[in-house]
């Protein structure tokens, strides 16, 4: 069994595939507790789903991109083989996760869309650092700034593990608390090669809205 908050149909919001539309498949349940984290109604409840409840849910949407995220997806073991079955089934597969929990185990064929908390998060002492070194290219480094020491911190910490190299790093700002325009004039005066993003969906939909 798997505990699922939500599955929805939407606009893929953040990484390299936003714009597209897409299922989410929201897990419960997170053992970090970022301090500006947007999904907290995922911490507790949710209902047991079977992995092919879960697989004729998602068909049910006719899309061929699936994100399953949370909460913190990785932390059910059960997970794992929901990954799996979802690329059985010839879906595309993103899985978003919190850097905490060792990626071992995560089907190759699905994108690993990573965080990497930041110290505003309150979690850089949950990051699980060798999950740098399993990073193929087809997967996404995500830093969410909250400040400009955010940003120094992530500019250090991608330089050292050399991430621009090895797959896409993007750069998101917590979602109303630094001023956008700031995190987009810090990359462009450092010249740094990430992917500088927003949450789309928070502006198509009001930003609180759930199942968006
Ligand atoms: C809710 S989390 C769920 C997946 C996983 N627990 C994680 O942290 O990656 C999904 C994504 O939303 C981002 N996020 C959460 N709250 C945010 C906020 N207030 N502003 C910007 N991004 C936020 C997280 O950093 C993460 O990349
Ligand atoms: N539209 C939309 N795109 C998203 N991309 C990642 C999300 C997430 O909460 O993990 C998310 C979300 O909650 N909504
Ligand atoms: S790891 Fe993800 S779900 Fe958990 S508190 Fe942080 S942002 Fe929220
Ligand atoms: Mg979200």
């Amino acid at each position: 069994m798997v505990k699922v908050t939500e599955i929805f149909h939407s606009i893929q919001g953040e990484s390299t595939y936003a714009g597209r539309p897409c299922v989410f498949v929201r897990l419960t349940g997170c053992p970090l507790r970022c301090t500006w984290c947007d999904t907290a109604y995922a911490f507790y409840g949710g209902r047991d789903l079977t992995i092919d409840d879960i697989v004729n849910q998602v068909r049910a949407f006719s899309c061929d991109l699936v994100e399953v995220t949370g909460g913190e997806p990785l932390s059910q073991p059960a997970s794992l083989p929901l990954l799996t079955r979802l690329c059985d089934e010839g879906f595309e597969v993103l899985v978003e996760t919190s850097g905490a929990i060792e990626t071992i185990g995560v089907d190759r064929r699905v994108h690993v869309i990573l965080d990497v908390k930041c110290p505003g998060s309150g979690m850089t002492d949950r990051m699980c650092w060798s999950n740098l070194d399993r990073l193929a290219p087809q997967d996404e480094v995500k830093f969410v700034i909250k400040d400009r020491v955010d940003y120094e911190w992530a500019r250090e910490v991608l330089h050292r593990h050399e991430l621009p190299g090895r797959c896409t790093v993007l750069m998101s700002p917590v979602f109303g608390e630094v001023e956008v325009r700031y995190l987009a004039e810090w990359i462009l005066a450092d010249k740094l090669p990430v992917r500088f993003q927003l949450q789309m969906h928070k502006f198509i939909w009001a930003p609180d809205m759930r199942g968006v």
